[in-house]
């Protein structure tokens, strides 16, 4: 079966510095792709890629069998290519509700005004953000904001779902719920690829791992034998083995 993304001998430089080396990976229809990697080894660069802040130097990217690299990031996002950024960049003008509302009208699901409207009471409420959903995003908490994030991502109706650290700076009960979120999330269907830096809970969730380091493929493969490779250990946890 064809895989939902592919990314076939990609590479991409600033310059001199080659932050994404010869990179190929595939992710299949329904499962859960952790990334692991370095601060700087290159993974927020392979989500620019793939949802077309940046072109790659070479190499292809395919989603659903289609070549991306004519496609502007909105038309990524409309054929069900999600993301969440590192940083979260709401509209901060605008309140949380009108935040989704603009993913739900104008990604990947087509609908109606009323239909968009249920979607978003129906993501606020999985997301815990029903009882702000008047609040203007720009005075949310950092935790809301990833909240937001996540709905938002959500609200374009996703195929494939780009997770960008979304659990780093939350509680241990409020990761707790952020896991069982994603993973119903996995449950109807969308696909998910997770950057992320807070192991456990990305091992909650991940079917398989990747890891990177320089722009290059480390590991990849099941989770457990991936964190106990020595490499793994060796250049992310640095533990000499
Ligand atoms: N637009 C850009 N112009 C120049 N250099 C860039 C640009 N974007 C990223 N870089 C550099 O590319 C390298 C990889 O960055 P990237 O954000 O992909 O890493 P990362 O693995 O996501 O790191 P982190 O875990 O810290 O978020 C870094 O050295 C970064 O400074």
């Amino acid at each position: 079966m064809t895989a939902l993304l592919s990314f076939e001998r990609v590479s991409k430089s600033f310059g001199a510095l080659k932050v994404t080396d010869d990179l190929s990976f595939e992710v299949a229809r329904g499962e859960a792709l952790g990334v692991l990697g370095p601060n700087g080894a290159g993974k927020t660069t392979v989500f620019n890629l793939i949802s077309g802040g940046l072109a790659p130097d070479s190499g292809a990217i395919r989603f659903n069998g289609q070549d991306m690299a004519r496609l502007s990031p909105h038309r990524r996002c409309r054929a069900g290519i999600g993301r969440s950024y590192q940083v979260a960049l709401p509209f901060e003008g605008m309140t949380v509700f009108e935040n989704l509302l603009v993913g739900a009208m104008f990604g990947a699901g087509q609908r109606s005004a009323a239909e968009a409207n249920d979607r978003c009471v129906d993501l606020l409420d999985r997301t815990g953000l029903i009882g702000k959903a008047n609040r203007l995003a720009g005075t949310l908490t950092l935790l809301d904001r990833k909240r937001l994030e996540l709905a938002r991502a959500l609200a374009t109706d996703p195929a494939l779902l780009l997770l960008d650290e979304i659990a780093g700076g939350l509680t241990e009960h409020e990761a707790h719920d952020l896991i069982a979120l994603i993973n119903d999330i996995r449950a109807r269907g969308v696909t998910i690829v997770w950057i992320e830096h807070v192991v456990h809970a990305l091992l909650a969730v991940a079917s398989r791992l990747l890891v990177i380091n320089f722009g290059a493929k480390l590991a990849e493969g099941d989770p457990r034998a991936v964190m106990a490779s020595s490499d793994v250990k060796r250049v992310y946890m640095g533990i000499e083995v």
